[in-house]
């Protein structure tokens, strides 16, 4: 089997070819609101962790819309520094995201004056998974540890269709998705 860094490199390829080659008008209409059969398993008062997505990742916006929309309160992973562990904070302006700063990776996060919230329920960014919840990501380790740290979370994927691959290389750390949401399946519960 491949290891996880040949993996990484070319799923990367994957879906960014993937994403580029779809026409704009369709993306659009892509990651719009969480399929039915999953939302009927959140509860209403369950706060809702997203990402900031960046690059050719599945897009969370309009879930943010969504689910504030739903009366969720919607969380964002936040670091101190690059170094630090990865906790979360609230995201209360998806429509302007004027509450988000700049922090390490890349990434826009909370403001670090905001206390730090647990959510109920991840979606979770990934580099590929397997239609049975297995997952990878980008190495860091970041959901890995912060599951380890916080059992009993619901897992959400989210991929674009050619991230779901027939195998991955799994390690002992690595944490399972309960749910796999793809432009056209959705895949879960494992257990
Ligand atoms: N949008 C997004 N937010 C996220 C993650 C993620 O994967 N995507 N994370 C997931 O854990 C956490 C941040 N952790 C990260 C860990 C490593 C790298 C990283 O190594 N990035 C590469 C860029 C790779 C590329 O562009 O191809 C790098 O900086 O070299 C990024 C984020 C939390 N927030
Ligand atoms: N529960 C844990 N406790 C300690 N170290 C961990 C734990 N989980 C993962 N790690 C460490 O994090 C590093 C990266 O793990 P891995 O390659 O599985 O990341 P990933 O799941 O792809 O990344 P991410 O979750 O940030 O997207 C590994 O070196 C691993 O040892």
């Amino acid at each position: 089997m491949k290891s996880k860094s040949d993996l990484r490199k070319e799923l990367r390829r994957v879906r960014k070819d993937h994403v580029a080659a779809q026409p704009a008008a369709i993306k659009a209409l892509l990651f719009n609101r969480p399929p039915a059969p999953l939302l009927d398993l959140l509860a209403e008062n369950a706060t809702i962790a997203l990402y900031p997505a960046i690059g050719s990742e599945a897009p969370t916006s309009s879930y943010a819309k969504f689910f504030l929309e739903r009366g969720h309160v919607i969380a964002l992973p936040r670091f101190a520094d690059e170094n630090a562990q990865m906790e979360f904070a609230a995201f209360q302006d998806p429509f302007d995201k004027s509450d988000l700063v700049p922090g390490p990776f890349g990434l826009e996060q909370p403001d670090a004056s905001l206390p730090v919230i647990e959510p109920d329920v991840l979606f979770v960014p990934l580099i590929g998974c397997t239609a049975k919840g297995d997952r990878l990501g980008q190495g860091g380790g970041h959901y890995d540890r912060w599951f380890a740290a916080h059992t009993g979370k619901t897992k959400v994927g989210l991929a674009w269709d050619v991230q779901v691959v027939e195998g991955l290389p799994i390690e002992a750390h690595d944490q399972q998705l309960d749910f796999i949401v793809t432009p056209t399946r959705l895949y879960g519960p494992f257990a």
